[in-house]
């Protein structure tokens, strides 16, 4: 009889930091074995728990070639049929991103349970060793299947497109400002209260590295030379943090129509946390200008999130129908 395994792959982070002789923190430093060995297993769990330390670093640091090492380690995994889960520590500052980039980009056969933590291991009081644990009941749980990539964090379940990192300290570090979590851990018990609906068509096969998409906030007076700025240096794609309902200052539409005119999409997002854009207004800098301008109009999809998600379509066969694919993967809610 095979053993079924559960796979915790360690990247770094506060969860993995030791003390420095400064007494700060060193993001990081653990290596996934003595992380591990720290933790209190869930009672009744019986897969066997192989750990394995893919990246030692702060989250600040983690590349998009990063991303593809752990998408590629979670698709070798995946292909294993004892493996019945994998649970990924990560940290907390960019953990949102991986999480959504491997939601996108994994088949979802097994579970994948992102975790991090707020308190480092060596801290009072830290959330670090229940976090895990949590994230393996949780990647161990038959509830888990098919809901894609999630994110536990404070005992609470997240769907990946949705969850926000939303306090820099505390423990209630991520919350999913839109549509609330799916659920929660208690004890030994996962409740599961919403499923999120898995984007289709996911985006399977990529066949290129993923290229380089920037983002570019809208503030008051922001000067609209920026969006040139980023095409010279580069990017192939332009997400546009927007204000309110979708709208920027008055002298970027111009920039942007040269830059969808040049061939690099330009796709706008809101940067409030809670709902829709739509074009409601007319006036100079308005989302009506931009869609005249050719632009992309991106519902409840954080500027970070629709950065990866264009990134990934351009790295994949789907780019021919770009726009099409952008509004199939980011169009679902969740139920
Ligand atoms: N709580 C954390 O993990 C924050 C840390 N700076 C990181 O993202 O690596």
């Amino acid at each position: 009889m095979t053993t079924s395994k559960l796979v915790v792959l360690t990247t770094g982070g506060t969860i993995a930091s030791s003390q420095s002789d400064s007494g700060r923190h060193r993001s990081g430093a653990l290596q996934g074995e003595s992380l591990l060995s720290q933790v209190s297993l869930p009672p009744g769990l019986t897969a066997e728990i192989e750990v394995r330390s893919v990246l030692q670093k702060p989250s600040n640091a983690i590349s998009l070639d990063d991303l593809m090492l752990l998408r590629q380690q979670c698709l070798a995994l995946g292909e294993s049929p004892e493996v019945v889960g994998i649970v990924i520590t990560h940290g907390t500052d960019t953990l949102e991103e991986t999480a959504y980039f491997l939601d996108i980009t994994l088949p979802g056969r097994i579970p994948v349970v992102i975790t991090g933590s707020q308190r480092a291991p060596h801290e009072p009081g830290t959330d670090a060793f229940r976090n895990i644990a949590d994230a393996i009941q949780l990647a161990a749980s038959p509830q888990a299947r098919g809901l894609g990539t999630l994110v536990l964090f404070n005992q609470t379940l997240f769907a990946a497109r949705q969850v926000r990192k939303v306090n820099t300290f505390q423990l209630e570090g991520f919350a999913a400002p839109e549509t609330g979590p799916l659920g929660y851990i208690d004890g030994t018990r996962v409740h599961l209260a919403a499923r999120p609906i898995r984007p289709q068509p996911l985006v399977a096969s990529l066949d290129a590295a993923l290229p380089r998409v920037d983002i570019l906030p809208a503030y008051l007076d922001a000067p609209a030379d920026m969006i040139d700025a980023a095409i010279e240096r580069g990017s192939r794609a332009l997400v546009i943090d927007a204000l309110g309902r979708g709208h920027v200052p008055p002298t970027w539409p111009s920039h942007i129509a040269k830059a969808v005119a040049g061939g690099t999409p330009v796709v706008i997002v809101s940067s409030c946390q809670r709902g829709p854009i739509e074009t409601v207004y007319e006036f100079d800098g308005s989302l009506c200008d931009l869609v005249v301008a050719g632009a992309m109009p991106l519902q409840d999809l954080s500027a970070r999130k629709a950065r990866l998600a264009l990134a990934v379509l351009l790295a994949s066969p789907l780019r021919g129908s770009l726009k099409a694919s952008l509004k199939t993967l980011t169009s679902a809610d969740a139920a």
